[in-house]
């Protein structure tokens, strides 16, 4: 299957549909039937031999590729299952020996290390793992890979993973996978380990000024999650310290580094945890440093939408230096934008292919797992997949849960089109989530439209809404009632039965497929008018399908109906003949 570049067209002949759905569906049948079977255990050096042959050749293939995406991946969407919700400690060690083919190990841990480099695909990575006993077994993560915008099999080389599921590749080979990232824990390496006793002062401030050296180094050379990771190591060693000026420094700058990482609950906690609050006028130092912490809580707040907190910090800031407008001004907009990644999904629920914005998928959980405040907005959407008995946990004593299945499932109902109104997105323009827009229901006949400023959507109302009335809009715009249906159905899983909708249901066939032939010719027609050299040709010829169309509305049945199939064109004369 191929893609066009610029263009939010995927070409998918039916034989390749086909053969994406029935690899898939035989795939799942296949890893139903091996429940429970026992696993066979892995040759370790054919095993990390394959992994770094296959490490090579993607990194070969993504270099001689560059990030032109010509091919679209496939990713099965498999059957759901909830992420793990209990914490490490509550959770029963177990070894790869242990491990049953196509089972959720439920209440286990497995700790294990990297035996070989990582090999990393669009939709997922993978390597070869090894527990301490020496047995090695493959490790996948699917599409939520990336933390800290590193791999996060490549950022550590110990892990703990939680309720492990063993089940088999897209390809049929064994498997650890992980879907959702809170599965993973990931073991910083021995030095950046916390102490284990309780240091002495002097040590506890030489590793501590140690680390923050190496964060400070990090973040010059624009590596925040590697500054991260040194002031986080090194607070585990400042607390150890009799004043707590050193730990108000490293909160300070670990808030920078987390505003960089879009982790703005974080950075907002750190921002405020690094406040000095001077009582003395004179103590210009203090109040400068203050200041800082209230430009980054109120960058944080800005960022996680919540204005007028932000307003507040920044107030305080203000309060704290007088006339410094540049700080205002110069608010950064911390959040991290993911390419509008898209792939042909099969989902084993309802054996619909379809194409999905995954890359929305990965931003949305990143941005969630970086923000767990954000969770609850999200997850009480709408989506088809409830989340079963951890619905409502958002985080266990590890950090926070999303669960991706559920995730995707609202993604797949709420997720439109930036820039578009089509809902499928608009051209080259990729996808977005708006929670409180996605309360709004579809109808044929709407009352609102939703019109895009950048990322910003604004609902704007087209006729009078009266105090209780519903708002709809409408998420596809096809005057073909078949295409509008089959869009509503595949999209969004359901049949409009809007007055527009059943009486063009009721439509004698020959009328229908006259008014299919004129939409071709209006569309057509749209594609090359703008090019005409003849507009006064181009504009008879767009008074003609205009009337040629009106005529398949009968005029009593459509009374008080919009004529969809005749918008387009009507439109483009609109706007050809305005002065
Ligand atoms: C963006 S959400 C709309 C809000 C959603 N109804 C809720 O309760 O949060 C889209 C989902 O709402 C439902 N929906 C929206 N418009 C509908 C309509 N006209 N008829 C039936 N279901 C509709 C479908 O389940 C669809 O997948």
């Amino acid at each position: 299957m191929a893609s066009e570049p610029d263009s939010s067209t995927i070409y998918l002949t039916e034989k390749e549909a086909e053969r994406i759905r029935s690899t898939v569906l035989d795939n799942t049948k296949k890893r139903s039937g091996l429940t429970g079977h026992a696993r066979n255990p892995r040759e370790a050096k054919d095993a990390i031999g394959q992994a770094t042959g296959a490490a090579l050749m993607a990194d070969m293939g993504s270099m001689t590729m560059g990030n032109a995406q010509e091919s679209v991946p496939a990713l099965a969407v498999g059957e759901p299952y909830p992420p793990c919700i209990i914490s490490l400690s509550e959770l029963q060690p177990m070894k790869l020996c242990d491990l049953r083919m196509e089972t959720h190990h439920r209440g286990r841990q497995l700790r294990i290390k990297r035996a070989s480099p990582v090999v990393t695909l669009s939709t997922r990575s993978w390597t070869m793992v090894q527990d301490d006993a020496g047995e090695t077994e493959r490790l996948e993560m699917v599409l939520h890979k990336i933390q800290h915008g590193k791999e996060v099999l490549e950022a550590s080389s110990h892990f703990t993973i939680k309720e492990p599921y063993f089940t088999l590749t897209e390809e049929g080979e064994p498997t650890l996978r992980i879907d959702h990232p809170s599965d993973v824990i990931s073991h910083p390496d021995a030095d950046l380990q916390p102490p284990t006793q309780t240091p002495t002062p002097e040590q506890a401030e030489k590793r501590a000024l140690a680390h923050k050296q190496k964060g400070n180094t990090a973040l010059t050379k624009n590596n925040p999650a590697l500054a991260h990771t040194h002031y986080t190591t090194s607070l585990a060693f400042a607390t150890h310290l009799p004043t707590p000026d050193l730990a108000r420094d490293l909160h300070r700058n670990r808030a920078h580094a987390n505003l960089l990482l879009g982790q703005h609950d974080a950075a907002q906690r750190d921002a405020l945890a690094a406040l000095i609050n001077p009582t003395a006028e004179d103590d210009v130092r203090s109040r400068e440093l203050d200041a800082k912490c209230y430009f980054r809580a109120g960058a944080a707040a800005y960022a996680l939408g919540r204005f007028g907190e932000a307003q507040g910090f920044f107030e305080k800031q203000l309060a704290l230096m007088p006339g410094d407008k540049v700080a205002v001004a110069n608010v950064a907009r911390c959040e991290k934008r993911e390419g509008a990644l898209t792939a042909v999904t099969c989902d084993v629920r309802d054996e619909r292919i379809r194409v999905a914005p995954v890359g929305l998928r990965r931003a949305v959980v990143e941005r969630l797992m970086a923000n767990p405040s954000l969770i609850g907005d999200v997850m009480g959407s709408y989506g088809d997949w409830d989340g079963g008995d951890g619905r409502d946990v958002h985080e266990t004593g590890d950090g926070p849960v999303v669960d991706v299945f559920r995730a995707h499932d609202i993604i797949s109902r709420n997720a439109f089109g930036v820039g578009g109104k089509d809902g499928q997105g608009g051209k080259g323009g990729g996808a977005g989530l708006w929670p409180r827009a996605a309360l709004i229901n579809h109808s044929c006949i709407p009352n609102s439209e939703r019109e895009f400023i950048g990322d910003l959507m604004v609902v704007r109302a087209t006729k009078n809404i009266a105090k209780g009335e519903e708002i709809v809009h409408r998420y596809d715009e096809s005057g073909v009632y078949e295409a509008r249906q089959g869009a509503l159905m595949t999209t969004w899983g359901f049949e409009c039965s809007c007055a527009l909708c059943v009486v063009e249901k009721g439509e004698d066939p020959m009328v229908q497929e006259k008014r299919r032939t004129l939409t071709k010719e209006a569309d057509l027609f749209l594609k090359s008018a703008g090019s005409s050299a003849n507009k006064k040709m181009a504009t008879t010829r767009a008074r003609r399908l205009v009337k040629a169309l009106d005529e398949t509305y009968d005029e009593k049945k459509y009374r008080g109906l919009p004529r969809l199939a005749k918008r387009g064109v009507e439109q483009w004369l609109s706007s050809s003949t305005r002065i």
